[in-house]
């Protein structure tokens, strides 16, 4: 994590949910260089004195902003239930207007794929690794009550492919990961290999950093599970977009692929509102061990 930072959070919303109260904030990112939204639940604890709460961060896949998991999934009640503050930020720079930045809805706005972008047209303000990993983790630190030792991150689809990488390159930050429908070797998925050529460039041997099975396959420890559920429905699926058993099939005795295949569920938000339950069980057992 860096230093201090300096943001200062205006409140967008607040809402009282389940108990605790579902805020939205937004504040001036350095890493994106633009005005970003968050997602903030907090659970009735977190206002005792003295509270120091468990944080699980959901990151959002394709097309979303910060709305969709706070509208569609219901997480509000496990959130409740666990005592876990619930972080969910927004899936790209917004308002930055890069040329292109709108022409398809899998590439630039909508679609930060969460790395740090080298080529040049791109590479100033698509900066979601950075952000979650370093700013936006500090932020949450300095603003709200959370135990920063006990932070867990989980994501559907392109945020799966966020949360996985996330963790295995920061085993010690995010002590829980998990993953609904994730993209999970996009090197070798269409939308992964139109989103790094775009924002890493024609050097493949770039795109294993931010590559989930890559890292799995290399990774050394400390030993890691990577919680993941997958809908047999899901189109983007059958058309081999996320790719969930080539994670799966990883062979290092240092990760274990916990791979849940459910019959009939599609890559929707019915699908996470039925599963998020058990995702925020499973988090909730090791981060308020
Ligand atoms: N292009 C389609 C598909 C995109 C899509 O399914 N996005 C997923 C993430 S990969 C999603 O969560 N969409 C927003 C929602 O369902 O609320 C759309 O815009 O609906």
């Amino acid at each position: 994590m860096t230093g201090k930072s300096v943001s200062v959070l205006k409140e967008v919303s607040s809402v009282k949910s389940f108990g605790g109260t579902q805020k939205v904030f937004e504040f001036e990112s350095k890493q994106l260089k633009c005005t970003t939204r968050i997602g903030v639940y907090l659970p009735a604890e977190a206002s005792e004195a003295g509270a120091k709460l468990p944080a699980l961060f959901y990151l959002s896949g394709l097309t979303c902003t910060e709305a969709n998991f706070i509208e569609k999934s219901g997480f509000q009640r496990y959130a409740a239930q666990h005592k876990l503050i619930v972080i969910n930020p927004d899936t790209s720079p917004r308002g930055v207007k890069i040329e292109g930045d709108d022409d398809g809805w899998d590439f630039g706005t909508g679609a930060g794929f969460y790395v740090d972008a080298t080529e040049p047209k791109w590479a100033n303000n698509y900066r979601m690794y950075s952000y979650v990993v370093e700013e936006l983790t500090a932020v949450v630190g300095e603003n709200f009550p959370v135990n920063t030792e006990r932070f867990g991150i989980t994501g559907h689809s392109m945020g799966g492919h966020g949360a996985f990488t996330i963790a295995l390159k920061n085993p010690t930050l995010f002590k829980s990961v998990s993953a609904f429908a994730p993209i999970s070797n996009p090197t070798k998925a269409p939308w992964g290999l139109k989103a790094f050529t775009g924002y890493l460039g024609k050097d493949t041997e770039t795109w294993k950093a931010y590559d989930a099975t890559e890292l799995a396959a290399n990774y050394k420890g400390p030993a890691i599970e990577l919680y993941l559920d997958q809908g047999d429905a899901d189109n983007f699926y059958k058309q081999a977009q996320l790719l969930p058993e080539n994670l799966a099939a990883v062979n290092n005795p240092l990760v274990n692929v916990k791979f849940n295949l459910r019959p009939g569920y599609d890559h929707s938000y019915y699908f996470i509102a039925t599963f998020v339950g058990d995702h925020f069980e499973y988090h909730a057992k090791i981060l308020n061990a």
